[in-house]
């Protein structure tokens, strides 16, 4: 029986909303305690049903996640505006991370090539309302992405995830021998990359959830001797119980059985000024893909079709509205700046364009007015509540129109369409 570590969580709020959202989970029966590293970070003690099932999770305030895999983008530490690249970016734990610490005013670029996961992560994004995300889906070994034009670079590429063992033993059966080297060659084809993208000065975080040395310490001296990035020492995060590997000074390694967490490993690398470029050949390796949406496809929308009884457009981050085919999709400012012309890429979805005025996405609570319209917002008190209508019964609420803001207490959750004045959910 593979053995169960406790769960952590993140959560996804401004500031001022945490302790909201601590009461949603205390509403529901759950306990938890501060991880001592990460003001956003908590370990759960009583989980009475499974934590992806509890409101706070449907409504995308919290993201679980393993407690190692919490620790790359602190080491990284975006500064609130910054741009981060997110080169192997699903299911988004990290992206999402990012994007939290860069905050709204910041940008993060988190590319996925397989299809199928390229979903799950533009699903986790938008399931928390991180409009300073956008996405693109390449082999990170090509990225078609201007050289030395980021600052911040977070690489947590395939690996043989040795670190997830206890509770995912094939992985010591499935990732051994030559298919290790298939892995390995992988790992440095992508730092190379990520070195020739980084501006000089800049920083990359090279992160593993496995403890196999040749991925891990290995390939951080790789980088040293034929990329020529420097490594910066990491300070030793508070909670964790660290491992030693010769070679391995500055870097860090979890002891995932003493940490209660996953095996990991993560170390911090800088560009000097002086570094020439890695790899500026590879630039052009990869042109776009056809048929998807790509910077200038978008026709912009002015505030005023934005403006309705569940969005306020004063409160978008720094960017602006687009129309692509019938979808709204918000293009932060950094994005129009940073990326190349000819890169296919995706802004977060804002809605559709129905009447020429926007319907916004049902998820879509940063954008909803406050404090909460009487006339247009159904303000819910009690849990059981909330849950009948999330399960499917609809709600009389006396309002008029055809839909309205969905809060718990002070908490904006989303929107709900309303026919003859009752309240519908129609969340994904
Ligand atoms: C370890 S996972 C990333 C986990 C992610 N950073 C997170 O925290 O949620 C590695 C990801 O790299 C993707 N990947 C595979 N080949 C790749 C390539 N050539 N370039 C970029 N990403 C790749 C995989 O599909 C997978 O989603």
């Amino acid at each position: 029986m593979p053995k169960q570590h406790s769960r952590s969580f993140r959560l996804v709020c401004e500031d001022r909303l945490i302790p909201l959202v601590e009461a949603l989970l205390h509403a529901q029966g759950y306990a938890f305690e501060p991880e001592p590293f990460s003001p956003l970070c908590r370990r759960l003690c009583c989980e009475p049903r499974p934590l992806g099932a509890s409101l706070a999770a449907f409504f995308g305030y919290i993201y679980i996640q393993d407690r190692s895999s919490m620790l790359p983008p602190l080491a990284l530490a975006p500064r609130p505006g910054e741009a981060v690249l997110d080169v192997c970016a699903s299911p988004g734990s990290k992206s999402g991370f990012l994007a939290q610490l860069t905050g709204p005013t910041g940008f993060v670029l988190a590319n996925e090539p397989t299809p199928a996961r390229l979903g799950t992560l533009r699903a986790n994004l938008h399931q928390c309302n991180l409009l300073q995300a956008a996405t693109c889906s390449y082999n990170g070994e090509n990225l078609p992405l201007a050289p030395a034009s980021w600052n911040a670079i977070q690489l947590d590429p395939p690996c043989s995830g040795w670190g997830t063992a206890e509770k995912h033993p094939r992985v010591l059966k499935l990732w051994q021998g030559d298919k290790l080297n298939s892995l390995t060659g992988l790992q440095q084809r992508l730092l190379r990359r990520a070195a020739s993208l980084l501006a000089p000065g800049g920083r990359l975080v090279y992160s593993t959830c496995t403890t196999n040395e040749a991925e891990n310490e290995a390939q951080v001296r790789f980088a040293e001797e034929e990329l020529g990035l420097v490594r910066e020492t990491l300070p030793p995060f508070p909670g964790f119980v660290w491992e030693e590997r010769s070679g391995g000074a500055g870097t860090l390694r979890v002891d995932g059985e003493k940490s209660q967490a996953q095996g990991f490993y993560l170390a911090l690398l800088r560009k000097t000024a002086e570094c020439g470029n890695a790899d500026a050949t590879a630039q052009t390796a990869s042109g776009p893909r056809k048929g998807r949406e790509g910077r200038d496809a978008g026709r912009p929308l002015p505030p005023e079709c934005l403006a309705g009884p569940c969005c306020d457009p004063a409160l978008l981050p720094p960017g602006r509205a687009a129309l692509y085919g019938e979808h709204v999709r918000f293009i932060p400012e950094q994005a129009t700046e940073m990326l190349p012309p000819d890169l296919i890429w995706q802004g977060a979805l804002l809605g559709r364009l129905t009447g020429g005025r926007l319907s916004p996405a049902p998820r879509l609570r940063r954008l909803l007015p406050e404090p909460p319209r009487p006339d247009a917002a159904l303000v819910l008190d009690d849990i059981a509540d909330l849950t009948a209508l999330l399960s499917g019964q609809s709600r009389q609420t006396g309002l008029a129109g055809r839909e309205a803001a969905l809060w718990w207490r002070d908490l904006p959750l989303g929107r709900v369409a309303l026919k003859q004045g009752r309240a519908v959910a129609t969340f994904k």
